[in-house]
């Protein structure tokens, strides 16, 4: 897999993985202060992005507003990204296990307990971090204020 074969490129540079995953249906602040803060955890910033099938399964068939390809080409324009793979499972467990990064992150609504594929990183020394929320605002919460201006 041509994405596998980038990411063994950097690290045989030395370079530090960071990798996080999510839905980045419509891109908010928190998002963006969020992928910030990870990418300067380490040197290069993998995302793993939710499949639209993924998706419809995690948050209902109303979701999501944007399909794959744009969410895709959205989060690849951010500074802090250098690589955006799709993944079409309900959890990144099996593309963690592919990528085996150095650090593993999620936002500030998850604990090390709660983070999908945290013991299997730690397991070989990897590090896991949660990143708090500055913004109070969701793709959730965009949504319902743009419905209740109906
Ligand atoms: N306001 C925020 N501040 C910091 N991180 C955030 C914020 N909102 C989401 N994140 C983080 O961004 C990542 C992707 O989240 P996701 O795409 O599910 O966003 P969301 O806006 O919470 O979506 P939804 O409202 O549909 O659940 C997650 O790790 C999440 O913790
Ligand atoms: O940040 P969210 O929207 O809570 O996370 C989603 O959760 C999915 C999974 O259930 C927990 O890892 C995950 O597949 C998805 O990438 C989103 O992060």
């Amino acid at each position: 897999m041509d994405y596998l074969r980038k990411i063994e490129n950097w690290k045989k540079e030395g370079k530090k993985i960071v990798f996080t995953n999510g839905c980045f249906d419509i891109i908010h602040a928190g998002h963006v202060d969020y992928l910030e803060k990870a990418k300067a955890l380490g040197d290069i910033l993998v995302v793993g992005l939710n499949s639209d099938s993924s998706i419809k399964r995690i948050k209902g068939k109303d979701r999501p507003i944007n399909p794959q390809e744009y969410r895709k080409k959205v989060l690849q324009a951010l500074k802090p990204v250098d690589l955006v793979i799709i993944f079409d499972e309900d959890t990144p467990e099996r593309l963690i296990k592919e990528v085996k990064p150095d650090i593993l992150v999620k936002g500030g609504d998850y604990t090390i307990n709660t983070i999908v594929g945290a013991d299997f990183v730690m397991s070989y020394g990897g590090k896991v971090k949660t990143i708090d929320f500055v913004y109070d605002i969701s793709t959730t919460k965009i949504l319902e204020k743009a419905r209740s201006k109906q």
